[in-house]
This record gives structure tokens, C-alpha cells and sequence, in this order.
């Protein structure tokens, strides 16, 4: 976003109208300084030229993905096509027929989907309006993302697997995260386990955005993230045991590797309309340093045979093509892959192999470094932002550039993007894991030789990483992408800085990029045989086989006191072997377990959280889970604290005889009543000593209500139960009893 962006707080106009291409003059969309650069780079032949320009000025169609791996996807989906789509096919709005949404072509399963309807239809049309709520409460419960179709290419080029590890180095606000996490929760199924043996380590420098990308992970709970706060850049070497011989410490070296680089953003234009006010040549140059040690970073800490994707959201050859060059020149095991015949559908464009930068005068642009240097006189400060990297190497031919891949707005009513798949040749691991360790300041005497302009770069890019560090929140994630128009917020209010692509701050690097005080509760594992623990897994009927070694807490004291949380076994060996503080791990592991007051005479238990019961059931006595049906969960829905007496038998008898406390119930893919259930559910209930309550949260609800029953159900205030002669004594005790578990849930939501 520009220079001159304005925030929008209070009861101004929400940023969201104010963004909105259609809302905005298109006579304003012009920057002559990007038109002339960009035809001298030749970024399409030149009758693509218009097409793409009058693309940019085009508003960006509205993109969602169902979310992968749940097993609500495949039916929610078919919701979509079957329900919705048929719904929206023959709208018209103000004379003018309105296009229902349609699948994206490439992505697979066709889970993603795309409509481009002006806000005024989804506000004031029937049809449009109830597809709208449809959209803001599965998303609010994960079930749906909203995402930039752009931006869904990075993670299908990852290929990620379950057993793989996986990092994310800029990760934050984290939708690409998220889909890297289903991938490695690609095989759960309800019967198998739902603990990957992979591992996703998610880091970002901003810590604030490190805090948005937990919340955002949250909806698909996995035991297999972590999340850190550190440059990507000089990140450390992570110490493991080894897999040969457990007493010998070693590196960890990844399988995939997502460098989704700070950039200046210029694909973004259909969106951060700021750009074509702002756009100068300098936005790219003063990345491109960045970039490229990110990068580097992440070809160091890549195993043998791994993969790295590099992608920007923006269209400049210098944080692009050249930022790959310079990193194979620098590293020689490394190599583009063709990626060619994946995501057929997808249409794109070949890297360039020529380019020609300019500087901040704009007055021409450059054929080579050379040329560039000879035009300045000494001294010229703008000369420390061009390298000879910025330039197209006299090689170029043999790096494969053309293997890159450039997405244009005209192609297929996208955003622009980059996305490049490198692989590292086997090269001997003993050399690859002492690089991972060495941090950025590698001794002199212990550097491989590099050649003269290579040589002369790192100087440069060593003399400018303060000034890089002030431009690295150059292009962040837009936050906005995650909610629908008018939907209300889901997550905690985002930092000023990080709310658009910003202009380059001036000044010190902001205290939150790794370095600042870091200030986290540390991580403790309980003994498999911790008495609390052992308690938990009884009430909870947990079958033998449930990972108790695995569970974590996190307070100073190391008690379990509160929360419990589960992580998978690399993730427990990572926490375990690295100081936290060193590594400003923000997170690891999910929370599975919460205390609750059981209500008057019980002692106070462990609950299964909704959202991680997916992991839990697995490890649940299946002779423990409660059969109910649909009457029953209509009960639930409408009604915050039913007593067990309203409830018809044999799900009423079963209740009153169960004790207090957590249980699971099953309702099977089932249709009555207008009410249809398209696969067996299972939810989370909490007995007190006379009424039952489904643990969900208000939103997950709803979003189950409009599902099963077509519309929202669910009382908006608590209700007061109807107190009759005969049950007056279980009313009161109800009510007491959910007054102290509530203050119990709110403690424990303010502790953790
Ligand atoms: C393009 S955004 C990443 C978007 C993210 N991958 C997603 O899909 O939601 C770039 C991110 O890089 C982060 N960043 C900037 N400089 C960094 C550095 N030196 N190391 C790690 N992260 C950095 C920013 O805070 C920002 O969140």
C-alpha cells in the first residue's frame, strides 16, 4: 500500500469500501513511472500489453477455498455446488443478471471458488445475502478461507507430505500456513491417527503478527506447529537428536522450505489501489537484498533433495528472477524444477531472462551494473541500493530461468504473482548440516570461494541490512484477506503497521523483528505418569495408545493446572533441545484439554475442546461415545443449558445415568425433518449435575445450525429456562452451576 495510505479507525469508512476498485475512479489508475518500467522490462509481448493493464484497473474478484483436510470439506463443498450455486444461478440485481460463483479452474478437487459480486448485491440481494452469512460463519470456524486465488499457489507447489518438515520463513498472517498445515494433516481420517509425524515451523520478525498467525492457526489445531519470532534471514541452526544415535545432537534440515518474501506488492494494485499513486523503481531495489538472504538462509537449512519455494506478490524481475539467480549462482547445488505440467489449468507465464533495472532518477533504464555505475558520480547514495545481483548475470541462460513462473491479472482475473520450486541436488549431508548451523557471520577463513561480483553483492547487502531491515515491512499480507465484506471480526485487532503493505519505515528496525525482549511462558512436559494427567485420561475414557508423553503445559510453575496441550514427537524434541528463548518460540503444539467446574459437589475436570476433538477421538473408548440423533441436536443447538429431563429416552436415561462432566456424542449422517446431516458428527458435551451443554463456541454453532437445519438457530442470549412446579429445584441448580463454570472458562481463556 502507498505512502499516503490513510488508516481507518472508529466510525470511519471501513477500509473495505474505501479499497473497493469499483468505488474508485479508474482515470486515477495511472503511474507512468510503472507503465515505462514495466514495457522495458517486456514482463508480456506487446499485445498483451492493454489487456494487462486493463486488468490491473479491473476489481479483484472475491476468492475462498474450503478448508483441505477436514472431513466436513468434500460435504461442504458439495453444499456449494449442489445448494448455493443452483441458488445464486439466475439473480438479477437492479436489471443486471449476477453470476453465480464459479470453481477455480487449477485448484484441485475444485475446492476453491471465486464470484465477483459488487457489495450493494450481497448486501441487498435475498440470495447473495444468505450465501454472504453462509460464507462469514464457515469461515469463522475454519471451515472456509478466504484467500486470494494468488496466493493458494505457493503451499500446491510445496507438495507437502505428513511426514515432512516443513518451514514457513514469513509466515504471518498466515493463510499459506494454513494450508500447509492441512497438507501434513492431509491423511487424518477419524479412524486413523491425527498426529503427522511432520512438522511445520511457521516464523515471522513481526512479533504482533506472529500472535495473528496463532489465532489464525487455531482453526485447524495441530499438534505438529511451532511458531518463531526470528529474521528469517540469519535464522539459527535448530538442534535435534539424531535419528542414528539419540545421544549425538544434529541439525535440523527441512523438506520444504516457503520463502513468501516481504515484497513491494505491485501485484496487489487490484486490491492496494495506494500502489498506482506510489509505485517508484526504488520499492523492489531496496527488497531485493532481503530477499535474497532469505532465501540463502533457506537454502542452507534445506535437506538433501528438499524443496524451496520462493514466491513474491509482485511483478518486478528484480525481486524476482534475480533475487533466483544470484541464490543459484551462490549456491551451485541447487536447481529450478519444471513445474510446467503441474496445476495444468493454471495459466501462466515463463521467468524472464533479461532485464533491465533503473534507479530512483528513472531517467533511463540499464542494460548492466556497468553501465548503471558509470552514469553516477561518486558518492551518489542511491547507488547503495544497486548491486550487480539486481542484473541479469552474464550466465542467465544456463540457471533455467524460464522455469519461474509469472501469473498475470489479465490471464485469469487474478492478482500478479511469482512463484519459483528449487530443488538441492544430494549433496554430502555432513557439509550441508555444519551450513545450517553457521548463522549469517560466517568466518572469513571457512567461506566457499565465491566469484568477483558475487563477492561484491554480500558486501553490499552485508553494508545495507539495516536499511533492508527498515523496508522489510515493505509488502505484508493485506489482513483483510481472511473475512468476507461486512463480516465481523474474527481476530484480534491487527498492529497499525501490519494492516496494508506499508511504505518503508524510517529509522531504527521495529524492537518486535527477532530481536526485541521476548517475553513467553516457557514449555514443560508432564511425566507420562503426572497424577493430573493420569486423572484426565480416565475421565476422558482415553484408550491406552493416547500419547501421553506428549502433553505440554505452559506456566511458569510447569503445572498442570489450567490448559493441556499436545504436541507431536518432533516437536516435543525441538522444544526440549533449544532454548526457547534463543529459538522466540511463540508457540507449539495445540490445546486439547481445559478445566471446567463441574458444578455443586464435583470436583472440578478436564473438557475436551471442541475444536481438538478431531485429534482426541481417535484415542477415545468408541464404547464411551453416546449415540443421539437429530431431535437431540436441535436440543442443543437452540438452547444453552437444557436439563437432561427434556430430552427423549433412550438419550435421556443414558445422560441421567452418565456422571458429570465431559462426554462425546455421535450423531449419525442422518435427514429428518427438513434437517439433513450429510456424515456422522461428533461433538463434545458437558454433563452437569442436571442439565447438558454442547461445548462449541457461539459461532461454530451457528455455523453447525445453518448446516444441518438451513438457518441459525441458536439463541442469541442466554435463555432463562421456564421454570415449571416440578423442575424448579433443577432450574436453580442449572443456573448456579453454569455461573461458576463460566467465570471457570473465562479465567482460564484469560490464562492462556
Ligand atoms: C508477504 S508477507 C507473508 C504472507 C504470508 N506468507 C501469508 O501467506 O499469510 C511477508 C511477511 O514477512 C515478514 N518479514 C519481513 N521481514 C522478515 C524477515 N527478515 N524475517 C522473517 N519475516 C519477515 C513480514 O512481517 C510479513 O509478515
Amino acid at each position: 500500500m502507498g505512502r499516503n495510505n490513510k488508516r481507518h479507525r472508529g466510525n470511519a469508512k471501513p477500509r473495505d469500501d474505501v479499497y473497493r476498485t469499483d468505488l474508485v475512479d479508474k482515470a486515477s489508475m495511472n503511474n507512468s513511472r510503472f507503465e515505462n518500467y514495466y514495457q522495458a522490462q517486456n514482463i508480456v509481448v506487446a499485445e498483451e500489453w492493454e489487456p494487462f493493464l486493463e486488468a490491473l484497473r479491473t476489481p479483484l474478484p472475491t476468492t475462498f477455498r474450503v478448508a483441505g483436510s477436514r472431513q466436513t470439506a468434500q460435504s461442504l463443498n458439495e453444499t456449494l455446488r449442489d445448494i448455493h450455486v443452483p441458488a445464486l444461478s439466475n439473480v438479477v440485481f437492479e436489471e443486471q443478471p449476477i453470476p453465480p460463483p464459479v470453481q477455480i479452474p487449477w485448484y484441485p478437487d475444485g475446492l476453491a471458488w471465486q464470484f465477483n459480486v459488487p457489495k450493494k448485491v450481497l448486501r441487498k440481494s435475498p440470495e447473495f445475502k444468505g450465501f454472504h452469512s453462509f460464507l462469514v460463519f464457515e469461515t469463522e470456524v475454519g471451515n472456509i478461507s478466504r484467500q486470494e486465488a494468488v496466493s493458494m499457489l505457493p503451499p500446491l507447489f510445496m507438495e507437502v507430505e505428513p511426514h515432512h518438515k516443513v518451514m514457513d520463513m514469513c509466515a504471518a498472517p498466515g493463510s499459506k500456513t494454513a494450508q500447509l498445515l492441512e497438507a501434513l494433516h492431509a491423511q487424518d481420517t477419524l479412524t486413523s491417527t491425527s498426529i503427522p509425524s511432520g512438522l511445520l515451523l511457521a516464523n515471522d520478525s513481526d512479533h504482533k503478527r506472529t500472535h495473528l498467525l496463532i489465532h489464525q492457526s487455531a482453526r485447524l489445531p495441530s499438534p505438529a506447529l511451532m511458531v518463531t519470532n526470528l529474521d528469517a534471514s540469519i535464522y539459527p541452526g535448530i538442534k535435534i537428536p539424531s535419528a542414528s544415535n539419540p545421544q549425538r545432537m544434529e541439525t535440523l534440515l527441512f523438506d520444504r522450505i516457503l520463502c513468501d518474501v516481504p515484497c513491494s506488492g505491485d501485484g496487489t494494485m487490484r486490491k492496494n489501489l495506494g500502489i498506482w499513486k506510489t509505485w517508484q523503481p526504488m520499492d523492489g531495489n531496496g527488497l531485493h537484498g532481503l530477499q535474497l538472504r532469505i532465501l540463502q538462509r533457506a537454502m542452507k537449512l534445506l535437506a538433501p533433495k528438499g524443496r524451496i519455494v520462493y514466491s513474491t506478490c509482485s511483478l518486478n524481475p528484480v525481486e524476482n528472477e534475480a533475487v533466483i539467480a544470484c541464490a543459484l549462482k551462490t549456491n551451485p547445488d541447487f536447481y529450478l524444477i519444471d513445474v510446467s505440467t503441474k496445476l495444468p489449468e493454471l495459466q501462466r507465464r515463463p521467468g524472464l531472462t533479461s532485464w533491465r533495472p533503473t534507479d530512483k532518477s528513472l531517467k533511463t533504464s540499464y542494460n548492466t551494473y556497468e553501465t548503471f555505475m558509470q552514469t553516477c558520480t561518486e558518492g551518489e547514495t542511491v547507488k547503495a541500493k544497486m548491486t550487480p545481483g539486481h542484473w541479469p548475470p552474464e550466465d542467465v541462460e544456463s540457471l533455467n530461468l524460464p522455469r519461474c513462473i509469472r501469473v498475470y491479472p489479465h490471464l485469469q482475473d487474478t492478482g500478479g504473482f511469482f512463484v519459483a520450486v528449487l530443488e538441492r541436488r544430494v549433496a554430502a549431508p555432513r557439509d550441508k548440516k555444519r551450513e545450517a548451523d553457521e548463522p549469517a557471520d560466517i568466518p572469513e577463513s571457512k567461506k566457499p570461494r565465491l566469484d568477483e561480483s558475487v563477492k561484491e553483492e554480500i558486501s553490499e547487502v552485508r553494508a545495507s541490512v539495516k536499511d533492508a531491515v527498515d523496508t522489510s515491512m515493505k509488502t505484508e499480507a493485506p489482513l483483510e484477506e481472511d473475512s468476507f465484506p461486512d463480516a465481523p471480526s474474527a481476530k484480534p485487532e491487527a498492529p497499525e503497521a501490519s494492516r496494508s503493505p506499508g511504505p518503508p519505515k524510517a529509522g531504527k528496525a521495529k524492537k518486535s523483528e527477532g530481536g526485541g525482549s521476548f517475553k513467553e511462558h516457557p514449555y514443560t512436559f508432564l511425566p507420562s505418569d503426572d497424577a493430573t494427567l493420569a486423572g484426565c485420561i480416565e475421565r476422558l475414557h482415553l484408550t491406552p495408545d493416547f500419547p501421553c508423553r506428549n502433553v505440554l503445559v505452559r506456566n511458569p510453575e510447569g503445572e498442570a493446572a489450567r490448559s493441556l496441550y499436545i504436541a507431536n514427537d518432533i516437536v516435543k524434541a525441538v522444544v526440549q533441545h533449544n532454548d526457547y528463548n534463543r529459538i522466540r518460540l511463540t508457540f507449539a503444539g495445540t490445546k486439547v484439554f481445559a478445566k471446567q467446574e463441574a458444578g455443586r459437589g464435583v470436583d472440578a475436570q478436564f473438557r475436551i475442546l471442541g475444536e481438538a476433538l478431531p485429534l482426541v477421538l481417535p484415542y477415545t473408548d468408541p464404547a464411551t461415545i453416546i449415540d443421539a440423533d437429530l431431535a437431540v441436536l436441535l436440543i442443543l443447538v437452540q438452547s444453552h443449558y437444557p436439563l437432561c429431563s427434556v430430552f427423549l429416552d433412550p438419550f435421556k436415561t443414558i445422560m441421567n445415568d452418565e456422571r458429570p462432566g465431559s462426554h462425546i456424542v455421535r450423531i449419525p449422517q442422518s435427514e429428518s425433518d427438513g434437517a439433513s446431516l450429510s456424515h456422522d458428527l461428533f461433538l463434545p458435551i458437558w454433563k452437569s449435575n442436571v442439565s447438558l451443554t454442547l461445548m462449541i463456541d457461539k459461532k461454530a454453532k451457528s455455523a453447525l445450525s445453518m448446516r444441518v437445519f438451513g438457518s441459525d438457530i441458536t439463541s442469541p442470549v442466554k435463555e432463562r429456562l421456564v421454570v415449571s412446579a416440578d423442575n424448579v429445584e433443577a432450574a436453580v441448580e442449572t443456573e448456579v452451576e453454569h455461573l461458576e463454570g463460566d467465570a471457570a472458562v473465562a479465567e482460564d481463556d484469560a490464562m492462556t
